[in-house]
């Protein structure tokens, strides 16, 4: 008894005086030094002012100047950043947030601290509203992200979906008068970097309303319910607010599939994404409470979080076509001197599949190349050696480095898609684009099935061509030996609708009006049958196809050339391509 008592009294000491340490090394590290622009930072780089700079992973990092006083800048996050100071004589300290020996010590006191505040929790967890509170998030509205739409070039489709939801939040009465279910969660999904953070939070600058953002993984935690109880919270502050954006970044930490977990009986998960679904059941339509989340992968999202009056907007952020790329880049170099050589739509040519913030780090890697040499523009020669250093950046990654090669393949695959969709008339094409999207790995053609309530076997022949066509294509114009992996999902597809037609729309006469469904499931049937007769009918389509784009090859190039010139291309272009 007396062993327990004296515990009880001595954990709260010991509280109080790791929070008091604590409390003393935030202060010590937290001292405000004075702010300047990067721009300028890289002025005094070049006069020889600045003696050291210490780069962390933070968003500010700290300089010292000659006369021993420290200033904080803007962290670019740069590849070269480290190279261009020591280049210029700076001695450059790279360390982690704080200092080794103030991290080991804060490690200490936070784990002792994490060891108390359990200790406490578990002791305290029948009597609930304990002093401790292990589930509030550390997350403040800001009321002003300064971004607007005008920030964000490019992406006009996604743009026009987020748009549409201003007006909602701003006046929800209006909706809510027709008894109008507007969406209460929005799903960005695309690859890294696109511009879903600028979206979100352009939405809340432009609806005028608080920004609360979070990360995914902020909620995944290894104490049961902490996560779930974070949820909460963030939705209280919200609610206390009045109207929000609330975006969630990394959705998929608390959102993936259950059978796409490691850990596929975490309570834990499930709790956080219960929070979450029943949180946002919980405001009412009226409320003017938008919740965003982002992901790079719509796919691997947990159904649940997908149904109607849930994340039931789905928007694609996609990697920006040649167009979109020269206006994003026109974007960031609207502010900067430009030398009269700088030939913007160059630029965006030789930069396939360069994401936003690809491109933003090209213009400031030339930007401080240009103040390098004390320029007075920014020239071509800057943006085109800003150029390989952000592709050596990508190469040494592995990633997103794109051959010519590929390219034309993937032009010519998705032109053969176009091509016989038209020539057969069976579906519009709204656009083709050889960049990569979340749906596939090359490129893709967005076709749009004719209105009909019955599907014939016209149609359905016609669309097993489409879908040959990109293959054929292939074949076609590089030989039947440098055929690609990029038909795999056109072949799935064929496989799909043939074997429907001869099992269970009974289309075919030599495997007559049967269901072998239902045979399938009251006896052993031989498939190889089936399987016989869909192939035999696919190597007729085949053949079918092959010879209309033989017949049309004219065409063909002639798509396949404008979509390497412009990546992509929407329905009226095609059609006067092929008129
Ligand atoms: N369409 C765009 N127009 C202007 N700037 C862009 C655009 N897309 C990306 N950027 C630039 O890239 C930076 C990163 O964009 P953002 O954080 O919005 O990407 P994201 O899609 O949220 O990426 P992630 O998936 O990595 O979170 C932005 O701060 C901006 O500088
Ligand atoms: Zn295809």
């Amino acid at each position: 008894m007396n062993r327990l008592k004296n515990k009880n009294i001595l954990i709260p000491i010991l509280l109080l005086v790791f929070v008091l340490i604590i409390a003393f090394f935030s202060f010590k590290n937290s001292r405000p030094h004075s702010e300047i622009m990067y721009k300028d930072f890289i002025e005094e780089v070049q006069k020889g002012n600045v003696t050291d700079v210490y780069i962390t992973n933070r968003e500010a990092m700290e300089f010292k100047l000659k006369d021993g006083s420290i200033l904080t800048t803007e962290n670019p996050r740069s590849l070269n950043l480290k190279e261009t100071l020591l280049l210029n004589g700076v001695k450059v300290h790279e360390r982690s947030a704080s200092s080794k020996a103030e991290t080991i010590i804060l490690i200490i006191i936070a784990s002792s601290l994490v060891s108390a505040l359990i200790y406490l929790t578990t002791k305290n967890s029948k009597s609930k509203g304990g002093a401790f509170k292990l589930s509030s998030i550390e997350v403040d509205a800001v009321t002003d992200t300064g971004i607007t739409f005008e920030n964000i070039a490019g992406n006009e489709e996604a743009k026009e979906s987020i748009k549409e939801l201003v007006d909602f939040i701003k006046t929800p009465e209006k909706y809510a008068k027709f008894k109008a279910r507007m969406p209460r969660g929005v799903i960005l999904y695309g690859p890294p970097g696109t511009g879903k953070t600028l979206m979100a939070k352009a939405l809340a600058t432009e609806a005028n309303v608080p920004f609360f953002a979070v990360n995914g993984s902020d909620f995944v935690q290894i104490y049961v319910g902490v996560g779930a109880g974070r949820i909460r919270d963030l939705f209280k502050k919200a609610k206390e607010k009045g109207k929000a954006v609330i975006f969630i970044d990394e959705i998929d930490a608390i959102g993936k599939k259950r059978s796409m977990r490691a850990d596929s009986g975490s309570d834990e998960r499930d709790q956080t994404l219960n929070a979450l679904l029943s949180e946002m059941s919980g405001f009412k339509s009226s409320d003017g409470i938008v919740v965003i989340a982002a992901t790079n992968r719509l796919d691997i999202l947990d159904e649940a979080l997908l149904r109607p009056g849930r994340f039931d907007r789905h928007i694609e952020v996609n990697l920006p076509d040649v167009k979109d790329r020269q206006r994003i880049l026109e974007l960031y170099l609207k502010d900067k001197p430009l030398a009269d050589d700088v030939d913007i739509s160059k630029i965006a040519k030789s930069t396939v599949y360069f994401s936003g913030a690809k491109l933003e780090n090209l213009v400031n890697e030339a930007s401080i190349l240009a103040a390098k040499e004390n320029s007075e523009y920014i020239t071509m020669k800057h943006l085109d050696k800003a150029l390989s250093i952000v592709i050596a950046g990508a190469e040494k990654k592995n990633k997103d480095v794109f051959s010519e090669t590929d390219r034309k393949i993937t032009a010519y695959h998705e032109a053969g898609h176009a091509l016989v969709a038209k020539l057969t008339n069976s579906s519009s094409i709204r656009k083709i684009t050889i960049i990569p999207s979340t749906k596939g790995a090359g490129g893709y053609t967005l076709t749009v099935p004719k209105d009909a309530n019955y599907q014939t076997k016209k149609m359905l022949l016609d669309t097993i061509k489409v879908y040959l066509a990109g293959r054929a294509a292939e074949e076609v114009i590089f030989g039947k030996d440098n055929i690609t992996t990029g038909a795999s999902n056109d072949i799935q597809r064929v496989t799909e609708i043939i074997i429907s037609m001869i099992k269970d729309y009974g289309m075919f006469e030599t495997s007559g009006l049967l269901s072998y469904s239902v045979i399938q499931e009251n006896s052993y049937i031989d498939m190889k049958h089936i399987v016989d007769t869909a192939n035999s009918i696919v190597k007729t389509l085949y053949e079918e196809v092959m010879d209309l784009i033989n017949n049309n090859l004219d065409k063909l190039h002639r798509l396949a050339n404008e979509l390497l010139e412009k990546e992509t291309i929407y329905e009226e272009e095609i059609d006067s391509i092929l008129s």
